[in-house]
């Protein structure tokens, strides 16, 4: 089959297939691989063709008026019909008490058994009673008549006799017996009439009886019902939960809850309001997993009357249990208000103590994030607002001045231009250079932070936090410095990388911290260890279950975190937050926030509070790299023309050349630097030597390696 481009596909024409790939090996002919074209292309099993043609016109057909009348109407009937019937054989059967003893004993509760079996044997009793009273008035009937119609003539003669004695007419003693006779035969000849008439009606009726029934009890399917009788965003009961639960589709669940029958809610904790929804904790049964519960969000949203985004599964800490958050109907598409940064302008900040005011929990409780030493990642689709909750934070630190920023933005679009004058470093630009000068920035704290940790013990740092935003710029920078040392990617060698690990490591304590925001996460663009070196993680919705893992941690998504169930596009601004610096409910593994929007307007004036409180900060746009220290460089530089040096001497003339490096080095210390490249010292006339061939060859054989791994870039993280 030959791969044929869409436009020529939409136009109808097949020319020749031509591979775009300048070295794309020639596909042969029996061995094509599927293009995803191809596989469109390729011919569907005809019945499954057939399927989806009617499951299409079956939805379509939904659309009718007329369509959904009929399926109402008759939804009506079918169901009212089983209503009717159920409650008469309730009514007439000990089914009722049955179904609730069955119930009682699934929920444990004896003495309910006890009293619903008293009161099934009461029943019985006394249907056995009415029924033995039914047989024996049969035997006594026909006597029972005659006694009546006797007593019955024999009264109406007496009244016929006075009646006669009183008008002095003895005609008159019939009179009664011939009244009820008229009375009679009157009453049989309407019912002669109305007879035929009723048995036509009565069908109709009883169907229309029915039918009143389905109605008020809406027994149609929602699609069919009118708009304003369907179920949207019903306020959530515990019945509506279970019945929720039992149509998830889970064999052991339905048979559970259907043994428990009315008492199925007591699975349920109760239904606490939380915020703009509801909060319920409930117990599954036996042989039902929780994971089974969160793989079917959607479909239990759908039975709750609510959208998959609007119900959220957690698991606490109990066994077998899953914890729903269900908003309330489209309440979470509501704004939330401005953040307090915008609307108290005394606001202060401070690093240690405080925290910053980032948004609302779904709750609507109010969530504020503390950044003392810790180490930030934010991740999330484009354009969903990394940038804007990230700032969000960096501006509230804005305003303690003991505070130090230094900023790359590598989208460079003015995002962060309002921290001129607040950020002692801010470089602004997409381009590789940028990413360049931005690694040269972190490479400068890792500085900064052996600095500090030099200090004596006990030092108070200011705090310095290095914001890197669109980070995975930085990773996958493909320009290497001039000793040959690659500027992106995940390796030993790697600057960024490498420098981020480093100030992961040991910034923390000397209050140098690392915030990084980052697109749409990739082992390549995100490095495993550098987004595991974050204490807090943050995630915007991302496309994949694996991405959300890559920005939160496996645990936090296995425990029911769910950054990539937000919706694109309409959860602008909401995060997930796993890790440190924030107040997650107990037992749960993660909080949802949706963050204040502060747009770059407000921003500007929270910036230029910020820079008031300041005592002016002057902006640099690029940090002066440090020349890093090349041992081996030096070792041969100090080797001179001898062809051989013995390691006193050379520790020597190390020392002379830098004394701050090497100073304190031993014997130890220079063969570290040249055992790995076979140069390491050896003993010449009974003494250790350094020979300088041997070093330079190192020097030739070092740049060769760092050749191949620039060349194998899709190598692993060291
Ligand atoms: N908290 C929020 N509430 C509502 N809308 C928001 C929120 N945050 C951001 N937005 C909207 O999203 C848009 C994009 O925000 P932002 O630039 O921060 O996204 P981003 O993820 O950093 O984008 P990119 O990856 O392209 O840099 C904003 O212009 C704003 O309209």
């Amino acid at each position: 089959m030959t791969e044929t481009a869409p436009e020529q596909r939409l136009n109808g024409h097949h020319a020749p297939q031509v591979s775009l790939l300048k070295f794309a090996p020639e596909p042969k002919p029996d061995t094509v691989p599927e293009t995803p074209a191809a596989i469109e292309d390729k011919p569907r099993p005809r019945r499954r063709v057939r399927v989806d043609h009617l499951r299409r016109i079956v939805v379509e057909a939904r659309e009718h008026g007329s369509y959904r009348a009929v399926v109402r109407h008759g939804a009506y009937m079918v169901g009212g019909t089983r209503i009717l019937a159920k409650r008469a054989w309730d009514g007439r059967t000990t089914a009722r008490y049955e179904r609730m003893i069955r119930a009682a004993e699934a929920a444990g509760l004896m003495d309910e058994v006890k009293e619903w079996e008293a009161r099934a044997q009461t029943f019985r009793a006394a249907r056995h009673r009415r029924r033995m009273d039914m047989l024996r008035s049969l035997i006594y009937l026909p006597k029972a008549v005659g006694y009546a119609t006797a007593t019955g003539a024999g009264v109406l003669l007496a009244l016929g006799v006075l009646l006669a004695w009183a008008n002095q007419d003895a005609s008159d003693v019939l009179t009664p017996i011939e009244t009820v006779v008229d009375l009679v035969r009157w009453v049989a000849l309407i019912g002669g009439i109305v007879w035929g008439p009723f048995w036509f009606a009565a069908p109709w009726i009883a169907l229309a009886a029915v039918w009143a029934v389905g109605r008020h009890q809406h027994t149609a399917p929602q699609w069919a019902l009118p708009v304003k009788d369907r179920d949207l965003g019903a306020a959530i009961t515990p019945s509506i939960v279970v019945v929720a639960f039992r149509d998830l589709g889970i064999g052991p669940l339905r048979k559970a809850i259907d043994a428990m029958g009315d008492v199925g809610a007591s699975m349920l904790s109760p239904i606490k309001i939380a915020g703009c929804g509801v909060e319920v904790d409930v117990h599954l049964p036996s042989g039902v997993s929780t994971e089974e519960i969160q793989n079917k969000r959607r479909k239990l949203a759908e039975n709750l009357g609510r959208h998959e985004h609007e119900v959220f599964i957690t698991i606490p800490e109990a066994a077998r249990t899953v914890r729903l958050w269900i908003a309330d109907s489209g309440a979470l598409d509501e704004p939330i208000g401005p953040s307090p940064l915008v609307t108290d302008p005394d606001i202060r900040a401070d690093y240690k103590t405080g925290r910053a005011p980032w948004g609302q929990s779904l709750r609507g409780d109010a969530v504020a994030l503390s950044v003392y030493q810790r180490h930030l990642l934010i991740t999330g689709l484009s354009n969903q607002g990394k940038t804007a909750s990230l700032r969000t934070i960096a501006l509230w630190l804005a305003l303690d001045p003991s505070a130090q920023f230094w900023i790359g933005d590598l989208k460079g679009h003015g995002d962060w231009a309002m921290f001129e004058g607040i950020a002692s470093v801010l470089i602004q630009g997409p381009t590789d250079e940028h990413a360049c000068a931005v690694t040269e920035m972190v490479e400068a704290g890792v500085t900064e932070m052996e600095r500090r940790l030099q200090d004596p013990p006990g030092t108070v740092h200011d705090p310095l936090v290095i914001i890197v935003d669109e980070a995975q710029v930085a990773f996958m920078n493909p320009l290497k410095g001039q000793d040959g040392r690659p500027y992106g990617g995940k390796k030993a060698t790697s600057r960024y990388f490498m420098a981020c690990r480093r100030i992961h490591n040991q910034g923390r304590a000397v209050s140098v911290t690392l915030w990084q925001g980052t697109q749409d996460p990739t082992d390549e663009n995100l490095p495993k260890l550098v987004r595991e070196g974050a204490h807090i993680r943050a995630s915007l919705v991302v496309g994949t279950e694996s991405q959300a893992k890559m920005a939160l941690g496996d645990k936090a998504v296995d425990g029911g975190a769910a950054p990539h169930l937000l919706r694109q596009g309409l959860d602008k601004g909401t995060v997930v937050v796993a890790g440190d610096g924030i107040d997650i409910p107990a037992g749960e593994p993660s909080i949802t926030v949706r963050t204040h929007f502060v747009d770059t307007d407000p921003a500007k004036e929270i910036a230029d509070r910020a820079r008031a409180l300041r005592n002016g900060v002057a902006t640099v746009h690029a940090v002066a790299a440090e020349k890093p220290v090349d041992h081996l460089a030096d070792i041969c530089a100090v080797l001179g023309e001898d062809s051989r040096v013995r390691t006193q001497e050379v520790l020597h003339r190390l020392a002379t050349l830098n004394e701050a490096v090497y100073g304190e080095w031993t014997f130890t210390n220079l063969k570290a630097e040249l055992e790995p490249y076979g140069a390491a010292p050896y003993k010449s006339d009974g003494v250790m030597v350094v020979a300088r061939d041997r070093v330079q060859d190192a020097i030739v054989e070092r740049l060769a390696r760092m050749e191949d791994d620039s060349e194998d870039q899709g190598g692993d993280e060291d």
